[in-house]
Order: structure tokens, then sequence, then C-alpha cells
């Protein structure tokens, strides 16, 4: 027996797609589909969610969570394009909203989380990035919202978090160009909050700010996040709504089936507007 794409273990069981390592007073989540990019499937997003829900019934001694790739090339590198191909656009917004509550439950951890970025962190995979509290990252990374590429749009709040973080000019810019950003653009821009030469040095920083936020009152670190979260977030409900139901149009469009079949084909799409 193998998971989607591959992997084993010794038993024959499917090897688990997202792993949670408790380290003194760190949490490590690390999503696990290196074949893919980490590229998020509906069993990666029920494993985060699973994992965040136990992160929030037994906080006990963490000060903060890291959220990681494996693999070396990618954080994530976005929803699982090969399981688009079939969907409905119902489907397709049931799988957004799903996106949605993993998103509001890393949101909602009364612990900091720090998206590691190693590599690639793209639509969804960066929509993950920004529900985290702030994004540490490598040289080797690249950030961006392609889904336009496929005919699509960000469903994961890309369109609410993406502007608080860089400003609607840009994150219009980024969205509809689909354009991907270094990390250099990338921190000058405000998306990312350190920069490391490699994921030996992130890792450790990231480890290291945990334990310096380890030292003040966990209380106080919880409400501090509860607050910023929330005032972030006042619009939030509507603008969810708002890009959900975009993003079943964006399914029910010609355009997203052939931005989908060309990617899975490895060719330039031919978009016709319909
Ligand atoms: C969450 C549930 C998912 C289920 C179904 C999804 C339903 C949709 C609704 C929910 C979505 C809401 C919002 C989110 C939308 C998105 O994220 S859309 C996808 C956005 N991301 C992209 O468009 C990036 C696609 N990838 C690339 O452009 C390139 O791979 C790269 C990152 C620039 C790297 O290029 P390169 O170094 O040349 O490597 P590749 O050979 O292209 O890739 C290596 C293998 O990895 C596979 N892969 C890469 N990205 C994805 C992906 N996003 N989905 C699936 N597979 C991916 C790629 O196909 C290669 O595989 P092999 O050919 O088998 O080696």
């Amino acid at each position: 027996m193998t998971s989607d794409d591959g992997t084993a273990t010794s038993e024959g069981l499917a090897a688990p797609v997202v792993r949670l390592e408790r380290d003194g007073r760190t949490a490590v989540v690390t999503i696990d589909r290196p074949k893919a990019l980490n590229a998020l499937s509906p069993e990666v997003l029920d494993a985060l969610a699973d994992v965040l829900a136990e992160l929030a019934a037994e906080p006990g001694g963490l000060a903060g969570v890291l959220l990681v790739g494996a693999g070396g090339r990618a954080f994530v590198a976005g929803a699982d394009i090969s399981a688009m191909a079939e969907l409905t656009p119902d489907e397709g917004a049931q799988t957004a909203e799903h996106g949605h509550a993993v998103a509001a439950a890393i949101e909602a951890l009364p612990l900091p989380v720090i998206a590691c970025v190693d590599g690639y962190a793209l639509g969804g995979g960066l929509e993950l990035a920004l529900a985290c509290d702030f994004i540490y990252a490598t040289e080797a990374s690249h950030f961006g919202q392609p889904e336009v590429h496929l005919g699509l749009i960000p469903g994961f709040g890309g369109t609410v978090r993406l502007p608080r973080v860089v400003g609607p000019a840009l994150a219009k810019e980024l969205i509809y160009t689909g354009r991907q950003l270094d990390v250099e653009e990338a921190a000058r821009v405000g998306l990312v909050t350190r920069r490391f030469d490699d994921r030996e040095a992130l890792l450790a920083g990231a480890r290291e700010t945990v334990e310096l936020i380890g030292r003040n009152a966990a209380t106080a670190v919880g409400l501090a996040k509860r607050v910023l979260v929330g005032a972030a977030g006042t619009p939030t409900a509507t603008a969810t709504l708002l890009e959900i139901e975009g993003f079943r149009d964006a399914f029910r469009t010609e355009d997203m089936r052939e931005g989908v079949a060309a990617f899975l084909e490895k060719r330039d799409p031919d978009f016709t507007g319909r």
C-alpha cells in the first residue's frame, strides 16, 4: 500500500503526508509530499486540520510552531493541480472552504506559527504561509499566486491576506500577472520577515525566535495573537465569501479546464476567454 505520491513505510502503510514533532518549546509541522513539491491534497488538508486541533487541545509547554515543507525544493507548490481536473465548481468551492478552515485554524491557534519557506510557496502554499503569523525564508525561495495561469483565482484566502501584507496594488499585480517574487523582493515588500542563507540556518533561526517568545508570558502572547488576528480579520467574513463565490465561478470556465490540462500535459494553455 502506498500513498498518493508513491511513498510507503516498511509495513506497506502509506507514509504520513503531515508530520508533527514536539521538540522542547517548539512544535514542527512538516508537509511531506516532496514528489509533488508538497502540493496540497485533500489528505494534506485533513491531516493539517488534525494536527492543528491536537496542538490547540494540548499546547502544553509549547511556545511556537514551525510550518515546514519537506524535500528542500518547495514549502508548498500550491493545491494539487492533478486533483482539480475532475472537480465540479461546487466541489472546487468546497475544497476552497476546506482550505479556508485550515487557515482559520492556524490563525486561531493560541501559539505563534512561523512559516519556514525553503523553495516555492505558490498558490495555496503562499496562502498557507500568509495564514501563519510571519514568514521566514531561505535565499532559494520564490512566492506567488499563479492561479491565473490555470484560469483560476486564489481560493485559500490570498485575495484577503495578501493585500494586507503587501498592499492592494502589489497584491493585484501579483494576482493578475501570476508572477513570482524572489526572496529579495519578498523581504523588501514585507512578505518575508527574515531571510536565511540555507535551510539549516532557517530552522535554527525560527527555533531561536520561538525560544525568545517562550521567555514571555504565554498568556500575553496568546492574547496578543488573538487581538492582532481579530483586528486584521474584521472584514474577513465578507471577503472570504466573495472569494469562494469567485472561485466557484472560475471553476465554471472552460479556461480553468484548459489551464489545468495544459499544466498536466506540460504545454502552454490556449485560453479562449470562455
Ligand atoms: C487542497 C485540495 C486539492 C484538491 C483539488 C484542488 C481543488 C482546487 C480548490 C482548492 C484550491 C484553492 C486555491 C489554491 C489554488 C492553487 O494553489 S492552484 C496551483 C498553484 N500552483 C501552481 O500553479 C504551481 C504549479 N507548479 C509549477 O509551476 C512548477 O512545478 C514549479 C513549482 C515552478 C516548479 O517547476 P519545476 O522545478 O520545473 O518542477 P516540476 O517538474 O514542474 O514539478 C515537479 C513535480 O511536482 C509536480 N507539481 C508541482 N506543482 C504541483 C501542484 N501544484 N500540483 C500537483 N503537482 C505539482 C509536477 O507536476 C512534477 O510532477 P512530475 O511531473 O510527476 O515529476
